[in-house]
């Protein structure tokens, strides 16, 4: 839909008309933009022909004199990232719910986890074996106490009585005698076969805590493990921060949703991808719909959504039929990010639709859609689901990786050992690389060396597992 051939001759994905001023070199040592249409010296009585050259010259001017506005209006890339996070006012921030523990994988608490028990509830014997009261050897008494049975009769002092993992304590116990630790004579009594300690294998009520005491504080998220914290500590449902609501529009008419590509027509690729990727940044999505290209569905589609953020994809350079600007600008939304100094993504955007709305348009070709997914949307989905940032880190780079003179890059790695190793087919319209990837180097403006410490931006399956994050 956007049409590149105004950029042929250059390599094209990588720069942009500031760029190729300051690298194209002519014959005379001057620097010209590449699409620059006009003859080198022009003749004062230009021909019909001439004419039209010279108009087609001036719109071609024109066009990079606003590409390169643009590119002056864009954001560096990581104070994009810094708006995107603050983007959302404070007092409009979700409200917390009560969630129950089967729905709450992923959420941040929203109140601390204060226990509602002591833990454990009651003395429990932590080994099978006798309770036993007092110096052995010991009559051992009739039946025994298993878990979950009720209160057992207290122990008189030289008896003993068969207990399993997890079983309340008889009243006065002086210590659990593991199976394999005792011997039965042949009248019956039971002897240690080695030394005990007063109180061994007998785990006391509240040793892990008591009732009231804080277990986890709000801002926590909720893993596995807190799931069965909560539970094991009174808790049918938490106090949490909802999932942010998230609706994905997908634009293109080129886009097909199955079979091969065929007649210029392509399989969308975002479609399939975003939705998980959005649920492993937090993300509740409310809906994916496909929009033709066409300005009045998008304005529909926009003002229509009840979502917290909407995402679109597509549709946000300057091609005929990208909608997204003029339909921003018609619903008055607020431009926060127009343009990040980033490949690739660079024509990603972020608006405030309303006041507790947002919109994230990120760019149609796949790669790029994934550089603005992280730089924009992923930050404000943090902060909107209240989960702090990841600890940033950096990697050496196995190998050099040339940067863009101005431009941040983000490259697909895999880390091998303490190095990160730079991935072919990382270009913006492939996604090749990236689905082999465990992360992206962050590639500051001018590249970097091998061996340079490299700041990583994990992707969210490949350290949580995949089936933790998008649950
Ligand atoms: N004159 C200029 N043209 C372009 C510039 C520029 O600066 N000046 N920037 C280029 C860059 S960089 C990008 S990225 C794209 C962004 O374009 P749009 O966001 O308007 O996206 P489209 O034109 O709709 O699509 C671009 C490309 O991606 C393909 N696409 C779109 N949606 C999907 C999808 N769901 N799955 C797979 N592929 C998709 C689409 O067919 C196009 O090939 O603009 C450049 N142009
Ligand atoms: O193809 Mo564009 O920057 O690469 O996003």
């Amino acid at each position: 839909m956007t049409p590149h051939g105004a950029r042929q001759g250059l390599d094209a994905e990588d720069l942009d008309v500031e760029e190729a001023l300051a690298l194209v070199k002519h014959g005379n040592g001057s620097s010209r933009p590449a699409g620059d249409l006009r003859p080198a010296q022009r003749e004062p009585e230009a021909s019909p022909s001439a004419r039209a050259a010279d108009a087609s010259a001036r719109a071609a001017e024109a066009g990079h004199r606003a590409a390169a506005e643009h590119h002056h209006r864009a954001t560096a890339w990581p104070e994009a990232r810094t708006i995107a996070a603050r983007a959302v006012r404070p007092g409009i921030r979700p409200t917390p719910v009560s969630v129950g523990l089967g729905d709450a994988l992923g959420l941040v608490l929203a109140a601390p986890l204060t226990a509602l028990t002591d833990l454990p509830s009651f003395d429990t014997s932590a080994m099978d074996g006798w309770a036993v009261a007092g110096p052995g050897p010991w009559h051992v008494r009739e039946g025994g106490v298993l878990a979950g049975s009720s209160a057992p009769a207290p122990l008189a002092d030289g008896e003993a009585v068969r207990i399993a993992t997890g079983a309340r304590i008889p009243p006065d116990t002086t210590a659990v005698l593991r199976s394999e630790h005792g011997r039965t004579d042949d009248n019956g009594r039971l002897h240690p076969t080695r030394e005990m300690q007063h109180g061994q294998d007998i785990r006391p009520r509240g040793q892990e805590c008591r009732s009231g005491d804080q277990l986890l504080l709000a801002g926590a998220v909720v893993t596995p493990a807190v799931l069965g914290l909560a539970a094991a500590a009174g808790y049918d449902t938490v106090t949490a921060v909802p999932r942010p609501r998230v609706e994905v529009l997908v634009l293109g008419d080129e886009l097909l949703t199955e079979g091969r590509p065929h007649d210029g027509l392509i399989r969308d690729a975002l479609g399939p991808m975003l939705p998980s990727w959005l649920r492993a940044s937090g993300a509740e999505v409310i809906a994916v719909r496909r929009l033709r290209d066409d300005a009045k569905a998008l304005y529909k589609a926009i003002t229509s959504s009840r979502a917290d953020l909407i995402v679109t994809t597509g549709g946000t350079a300057s091609g005929p039929v990208d909608h997204v600007h003029p339909t921003l600008r018609r619903i008055d939304a607020e431009l926060l990010v127009d343009g990040v100094k980033v490949r690739p993504g660079h024509p990603m955007l972020l608006a405030r639709v309303k006041e507790d709305q947002h919109l994230v348009g990120l760019p149609g070709n796949p790669l790029a859609a994934v550089s603005g997914l992280l730089t924009l949307a992923e930050p404000l989905l943090r902060t909107l689901a209240a989960r702090s940032a990841p600890e940033s880190y950096r990697l050496p780079l196995r190998e050099t990786v040339h940067g863009h003179p101005h431009d941040t890059r983000l490259i697909p790695v895999v880390l091998r050992g303490d190095r990160a190793v730079p991935l072919h087919y990382n270009g913006p319209a492939m996604l090749r690389g990236i689905a082999a990837a465990d992360a992206l180097a962050v590639v500051p403006p001018g590249g970097a060396r091998a061996g340079q410490e490299t700041e990583m931006l994990d992707l969210p399956w490949a350290t949580a597992g995949i089936s933790a994050c998008f649950t």
